[in-house]
């Protein structure tokens, strides 16, 4: 009884532009590769749940996709699913690309904060790449924004910073109860997860306009007696002419795009991983609901 009345626990939403560095941030934050890094736009596209425990606190991040301005319908539910995750959450933290500074991405995000009437703290990222001068500048401009309570100053990529903003965090967490097992690290359904390690790697390897118009499901998930797991996944491309490109020649490519996912698996799941990827045609995937459903997001109306 007296430890739950000492443990603390809420949920932090990070809002940021496309490419600020949330992914980064995430993985930092819990020491686990949750999240997908990738050096394009638009990768995270659905919500990513992790924990982290920083003393007696219980940290449950919500990790936003990209909220900019949308244009067609993938993106627009990428937005809603955004601010959802945004206003569900006992803290609001928005995270910025310090480089680029406030751009209209940002201010786009700063004006739905304050339509919103919701506080946040701000995050400047990649402060590892920055004129100390710039970045005094930029949060001196930042704390002016009356919607502010805190500003911290990170490099999420080298971790600096990153531990007071997580013991701050843990110090802001409402009173209560730790809602999740302590070794429940992702809370993102498995499946799913795989499927995004997939996803990366194809990204990666294929670095034309392909990617954006393809999605990974995992099929199967088969625990096996000898403690390793079978995992099958489909790739579904919206052309058949994108097929033979994620295939390669002989099936070079696929192969090679395998058994990169594999190798971050097995070391996110501490154990042996078979994993069949199969190629799959499916035309206007863009367009139908339960693709959206299986990325976590809300088919969007109009
Ligand atoms: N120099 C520097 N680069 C960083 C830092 N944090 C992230 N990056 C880089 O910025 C790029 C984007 O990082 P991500 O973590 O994928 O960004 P994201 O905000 O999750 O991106 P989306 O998935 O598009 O929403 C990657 O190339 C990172 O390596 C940092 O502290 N310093």
């Amino acid at each position: 009884m007296s430890n739950q009345q000492t443990t603390k626990c809420g949920y932090i939403a990070i809002v940021g532009a496309p490419n600020a560095g949330k992914s980064t941030l995430l993985n930092q934050l819990v020491g686990a590769k949750i999240a997908i890094v990738s050096p394009k736009v638009q990768t995270t596209r659905a919500r990513v749940t992790a924990i982290a425990i920083e003393d007696q606190s219980q940290l449950i991040f919500v990790d936003t996709p990209g909220i900019f301005k949308p244009t067609r319908r993938l993106e627009k539910a990428m937005v809603d699913a955004a601010w959802g995750g945004a206003q569900d959450a006992d803290k609001i933290v928005l995270i910025i690309d310090a480089i680029k500074g406030v751009s209209p991405d940002v201010e786009r995000i700063i004006a739905g904060l304050k339509k919103s009437g919701r506080r946040a703290h701000v995050i400047l990222n990649k402060i590892d790449a920055l004129k100390r001068d710039t970045l005094l500048g930029l949060a001196q401009k930042l704390s002016d924004e009356d919607i502010f309570d805190e500003v911290f100053m990170i490099s999420a990529l080298k971790g600096d910073g990153v531990e007071d903003l997580r013991v701050a965090l843990a110090a802001q967490m409402p009173d209560g109860p730790w809602l999740y097992p302590e070794d429940q690290l992702a809370l993102a359904p498995m499946r799913q997860l795989a499927a995004e390690v997939t996803r990366e790697k194809l990204f990666l390897r294929m670095n034309q306009e392909l990617p954006y118009s393809l999605t990974v499901e995992t099929e199967s998930w088969e625990e096996r007696k000898d403690g390793s797991v079978k995992i099958q996944q489909i790739i579904y491309v919206s052309r058949t002419n994108y097929k033979p490109m994620v295939l390669g020649k002989g099936g070079q490519t696929i192969k090679k795009i395998g058994a990169m996912a594999r190798e971050d698996l097995e070391e996110m799941l501490e154990r042996r991983v078979h994993l069949f990827l199969f190629v799959k045609v499916r035309e206007k995937w863009l367009d139908d609901p339960e693709r959206y459903r299986e990325m976590g997001l809300e088919f969007p109306k109009d």
